[in-house]
């Protein structure tokens, strides 16, 4: 198997097919326990959730209990813990980053409330037919908003355009969708490695989450800046989410457990551990970095796994950890403690 782009390389270990579960990441030596084996810093595409936008740092994700952040940017939507982290953020957004999260608040800053109108509903996940069709059904607009974006006085254009931003709005999905573009947009290099990731072909949750998606795809194309227009496509975005979808961290408080759930970001560099119920490693995260330690000694050859459920959900019985595993990831898991092998 070729080296999969962005996926880490080690003394410690390495990356192979397994027969049921796609690739993972095996110990090429004994490892003792406690032992460093992976600090990932590729964060490639991250969502900060709009409730937390003023409690969370936008860099580091450092968190006061609930308390507001004092370095506020009102005109990006977003708070920092500390003038190093700001300068930071903005270094890495760029000028045309700046541009981008300024027009995405100026749309969304009067209408949050719309948010709710975008959660989770019981409907099933859309195929890979009704996702190819809800996209098709944008296109001819998509088009008529482009026109309008190059200087066209058309009414028609214009019409379009006013329409797509009169729509409801779902800023978290917004969010992820520029924070993506500007990531394709800023770092082509390392671009191979979110397309290197597992794939869910069927990435959203809901036929509410797949309008979600086209609308702000729409609105995206009437408001972001010049430069991002061309990463603004529905191939780009059903990207994003299909790699989203079967990789991404949780971004969560690190006291209690980590009960509060901030968001949610990928990092490539991490995305090739596997899932067990009885994990070998511990995953940290340490701002923007995860890493990774041996939770006990590992011998050559064994695969080197974490965990995609909390303590608790480790604790529930086989049955229920595959309903989460199902639901939340879409596999049946397959590792020694589900098969039975210890
Ligand atoms: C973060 S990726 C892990 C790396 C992945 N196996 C690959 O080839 O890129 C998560 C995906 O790996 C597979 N996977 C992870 N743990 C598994 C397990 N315990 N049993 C079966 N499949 C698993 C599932 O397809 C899951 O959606």
């Amino acid at each position: 198997m070729a080296h999969p782009h962005g996926a880490p390389v080690s003394e410690l270990f390495e990356i192979r097919c397994t027969p049921n579960s796609g690739r993972a990441v095996f110990a090429s030596h004994d490892i003792p326990a406690d032992t460093a084996i992976l600090a990932s810093h590729d964060l490639a595409i991250t969502v900060l959730l709009r409730e937390y936008r003023k409690e969370v740092c936008a860099y580091c994700f450092s968190y006061d209990y609930g308390n507001g952040l004092k370095l506020r940017e009102s005109s990006i939507g977003f708070a920092f813990c500390s003038a190093d982290c700001q300068q930071k953020w903005r270094e890495d957004a760029g000028e045309v980053g700046l541009a981008a999260w300024t027009a995405v608040e100026d749309l969304t800053k009067s209408r949050s409330k719309e948010d709710a109108e975008m959660q989770d509903g019981d409907d099933p996940r859309p195929t890979a037919k009704q996702i190819t069709q809800a996209w098709e059904q944008v296109a001819k607009q998509a088009a008529l908003i482009r026109l309008a974006r190059q200087g066209s006085n058309s009414k028609r254009h214009r019409k379009s355009m006013q329409a797509a931003l009169a729509a409801p709005i779902s800023p978290d999905v917004m969010v992820f969708c520029v924070s993506g573009i500007l990531f394709r947009y800023a770092k082509p290099n390392a671009w191979p490695s979110v397309l290197a990731l597992a794939t869910d072909s069927r990435p959203y949750h809901n036929t509410r989450d797949l309008v979600a998606f086209t609308r702000s795809y729409l609105q995206l194309l009437a408001i972001l800046p010049e430069p991002l227009l061309k990463f603004t496509t529905p191939e780009i975005l059903f990207v994003l989410s299909s790699r989203d979808s079967h990789n991404s961290f949780g971004i969560r408080s690190l006291e209690d457990e980590g009960s509060e759930f901030f968001g949610y970001g990928c990092w490539p560099g991490a995305s090739y551990f596997n899932h067990s119920c009885g994990p070998n490693l511990t995953k940290n995260r340490v701002g923007r970095v995860w890493k990774f330690t041996t939770a006990q000694d590992i011998e050559k050859g064994e695969e080197l796994c974490i965990s995609y459920l909390s303590v608790e959900e480790r604790k529930l019985s086989r049955g229920r950890r595959m309903e989460r595993l199902t639901k939340t990831w879409g596999f049946e898991c397959k590792c020694k403690r589900c098969e039975g092998v210890i």
